[in-house]
């Protein structure tokens, strides 16, 4: 049984509305959600402040993304500055999307966790392999590469989660099974062990993302390097509790 506390996240990507996150507050409210699991939403950063205002205390919030540095000609853009200034204390980085979708690189994503923890912000931290790499039996080499990059930035290891999640099974309904999340889980222990610490290794949440459900969110969560969850279409749904229970 490890020390590290459960940490689901959610993240609702482009998706919500008013309305819609009044119903996600509803049903997170109405729980009840495991003491013991840490629960962060992500939300687009049009709603952050809603979100915020919306959300009790006890359920942290995160922004999907934010640039490097604090302010200027950057449109478009958010800082770690403006997150923090409207309540919020997480920032989601280098999720999938943003590295396959908008081309961020693994030095851009470093340059932006290095940023936004000199800022005060707490990171969801995200590695994962496509499907093409997997099945050429490049996963640890990629996975060790992003996190090498991030890994690099970081000074305080309590302010950083990292979520496993291969992008093959993101919004895909293919999950990986308990034994593949575990076996990458341990691989990337190992390696924060051999290049920063034991202690970080021992005490640094891995979480895993990619077509989590209420349905097998159990068997994923007792794996022993399984910390939590990244949670993405589940997140806008009242399955998200059963998630955050995981463990209960
Ligand atoms: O950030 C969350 C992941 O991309 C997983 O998304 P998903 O649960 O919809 O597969």
């Amino acid at each position: 049984m490890s020390n590290r506390k459960f940490f689901v996240g959610g993240n609702w990507k482009m998706n919500g509305s008013r309305s819609k996150i009044d119903d996600i507050v509803n049903f997170m409210v109405t729980g009840p959600l495991d003491v013991n699991t840490e629960v962060v939403v992500g939300c687009p950063s049009i709603y952050l402040d809603y979100s915020r205002k919306a959300l009790p205390p006890t359920i942290g919030v995160a922004a999907q993304n934010c640039y490097k540095v604090a302010s200027g000609a950057f449109t478009g853009e958010i800082s770690p500055a403006m997150i923090k200034d409207v309540g919020v204390e997480w920032v989601i980085l280098g999720h999938s999307e943003r590295r396959n979708v908008f081309g961020e690189n693994d030095q851009l994503v470093a340059e932006k966790v290095g940023h936004a923890l000199a800022e005060g912000l707490k990171v969801i931290a995200c590695v994962g392999e496509l499907l093409e790499e997997r099945e050429s039996g490049k996963t640890e080499e990629v996975v060790f590469r992003q996190t090498k990059a991030i890994a690099d930035k970081v000074s305080d290891w309590s302010k950083v989660v990292i979520a496993y999640e291969p992008v093959w099974a993101i919004g895909t309904g293919k999950t990986a099974s308990p034994q593949q999340a575990q076996e990458v889980h341990a691989q990337l222990r190992k390696w924060l062990t051999d290049n920063v610490s034991a202690d970080v290794a021992s005490k640094t949440r891995l979480i895993y993302g990619g077509s989590v459900t209420a349905g097998n969110c159990k068997e994923l969560a007792k794996e022993s390097d399984v910390d939590g969850f990244l949670v993405g279409g589940a997140s806008l749904k009242p399955d998200f509790v059963e998630i955050i229970n995981a463990k209960a």
